[in-house]
């Protein structure tokens, strides 16, 4: 049914002023029910989002409280940037000081709950509120109706979506907080040790003693671009791509084309739930060996704390120890695998995935709208997506030049968000015969197209290789958010980037099948496609 049209309280005030109240707004029978005096009633209660993320018990138990004898309560330290919160403040001023023609622009439309109007009015003869609202859906992405999106004041888009997707992760911790409340989080203590993990090695013979495993000075022979040759990796603004900023947009397109690499900056992923990501790891790396084996991997496992896949004996092995975790969708997440140490890393991990997730699908989307390809032609393959994340600690090492902290592939994924979780770099990309080293830039992600992004574009965007090289001296951390279509998506070029059947590079498959056999073999290149690379474009 849809809402019955009714004037705008805004404008019939600017009209008629604030004293003459048409009768189809007065109730007062409902005004007159009692209302608490100050002096009486206390507050509603008040908990600090902080304190709750600490696993402070004292205010687990005020929320526990507020939720079961108020249903209200007020939320102090939320995490919501200030300048978030100011931006939306300063956007919704702006957007109700609009003209009213201006604001019609996304009027609510008959049958519809979304855009600018009243509460849903459904009866000739219902009183009605003394308030104009805009309601509109902000998550899922696909749901999201840009129609009633207000563009007007400038920036009010880009302002709600900042807000919403940090109020969303507050809101995911608290929920998180309820639970442990309610006692509904399990967790089961693991029992088993693999042995071979790098940093137990490294405590316990030195970093200056390599086992002849993981020497191969022909692959660190390989040339290294020089600091004076080939320029760096492009950087691309999310904001921008948000506003829809066409200059910016071109430099995506290029960087997606041309390099399968860049930086991105201003990427929406609050400051401190990076940082509270990058302490995590860190403490997490840090714990006692007895600790971090809590959440060793299983044989024929790939989640938990141990090394890349090591599929036979004589495998040149990789310098690094590495945390491998299902994040998204939700049912596949195995809290098994999510260390509950050091304080709050699941917390950490939980709210800069979400976090991490929005700036993807705002990538996807930017990328398909420079394609020529409807938005909702990929979001609709990564409803229910899956997002995974490994985290890398690479130990110093004394022959650094010798052996390879991650070996050269491409990432077997629609699209890659990389954070360089402390001040060593490493990180390589293939590029014009030679390795050219990444150097982030203070606070930006670097993003890679995958090897998924590859085929759905038929080869228009290029999945790039890279490694990492070690230090002599110093530790290094990461942490790769891998993005990729729900299990049951179809991996193929899209329709719209092929425009005669003999022109697809690749055949289709079933994305869960194509997981199936790639994980059946160690990393070694590009070799994900090959399943799928139809023969004649081999190469
Ligand atoms: O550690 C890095 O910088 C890169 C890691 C990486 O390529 C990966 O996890 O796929
Ligand atoms: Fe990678």
């Amino acid at each position: 049914m849809a809402s019955l049209p009714v004037p705008s309280v805004q404008a019939m005030v600017a009209a008629i002023g604030i004293d003459h109240v048409p009768p189809r707004y007065l109730r007062p029978t409902d005004a007159d029910e009692p209302v608490a005096s100050d002096g009486g009633e206390a507050e509603i209660p008040v908990v600090d989002f902080w304190r709750l993320q600490l696993g402070d018990g004292d205010e687990l138990a005020r929320l526990h409280i507020a939720c079961q004898d108020w249903g209200f309560f007020q939320l102090v330290n939320h995490n919501v940037p200030e300048d978030v919160v100011e931006g939306m403040k300063a956007s919704i001023k702006g957007f109700f000081e609009l003209p009213a023609e201006t604001k019609k622009q996304v009027v609510q439309e008959p049958g519809q709950l979304e855009g600018y109007g009243q509460l849903f009015v459904v009866s000739e003869d219902q009183k009605l509120d003394w308030a104009d609202i805009l309601y509109v859906k902000t998550q899922p992405l696909q749901d999201r109706n840009l129609r009633f999106w207000p563009d007007q004041p400038a920036g009010f888009r880009m302002a709600l979506d900042r807000y919403c997707a940090a109020v969303k992760i507050t809101a995911d911790g608290l929920l998180a907080a309820m639970a442990t409340n309610l006692g509904v989080e399990s967790e089961v203590i693991a029992e088993r040790w693999v042995g071979g993990v790098q940093s137990a090695m490294v405590a316990a013979i030195g970093i200056d003693h390599v086992p002849p495993r993981y020497l191969r000075p022909t692959d660190a022979d390989e040339p290294v671009a020089s600091d004076g040759g080939e320029a760096e990796i492009p950087v691309v603004d999310f904001w921008r791509l948000q506003l829809g900023d066409g200059d910016e947009l071109a430099r995506l397109h290029i960087a997606c084309q041309d390099w399968g690499f860049f930086q991105l900056v201003n990427h929406n992923v609050p400051e401190d739930v990076v940082e509270g990501m990058k302490a995590s790891i860190k403490g997490f790396f840090e714990l006692p060996a007895e600790t971090k084996k809590q959440v060793v991997q299983e044989p024929g496992q790939l989640e938990g704390y141990g090394q890349l896949f090591v599929v036979s004996e004589d495998q040149k092995l990789d310098w690094a120890d590495i945390l491998y975790v299902k994040t998204q969708p939700l049912q596949d997440r195995n809290l098994r695998f999510w260390p509950d140490q050091p304080a709050g890393f699941r917390m950490a991990l939980d709210r800069y995935c979400a976090a991490v997730k929005i700036t993807a699908d705002g990538l996807l989307a930017a990328m398909a709208t420079n394609l020529g390809v409807e938005p909702e032609v990929i979001a609709e393959r990564c409803v229910g997506g899956v997002q995974s994340v490994r985290v890398q600690y690479y130990p110093p090492c004394g022959q650094a030049d010798k052996v390879v902290g991650i070996s050269p592939h491409s990432d077997a994924d629609l699209v890659t968000i990389l954070l360089q979780a402390n001040e060593v770099d490493g990180l390589q990309i293939r590029r014009g015969g030679a390795w050219l080293p990444v150097r982030p830039l203070e606070g930006a992600l670097i993003v890679n197209v995958g090897d998924i992004l590859q085929v759905f574009t038929n080869g228009r965007y290029k999945s790039v290789e890279h490694r990492v090289v070690v230090d002599g001296k110093k530790e290094r951390l990461s942490m790769a958010t891998f993005h990729s279509p729900s299990k049951n998506a179809i991996v193929g070029p899209l329709s719209e980037m092929v425009e005669h059947e003999d022109d697809a590079a690749y055949t289709s498959m079933n994305h869960d099948e194509l997981l199936k056999l790639f994980f059946a073999k160690k990393l070694e290149g590009k070799n994900f496609l090959n399943p799928i690379k139809k023969l004649k474009n081999s190469g």
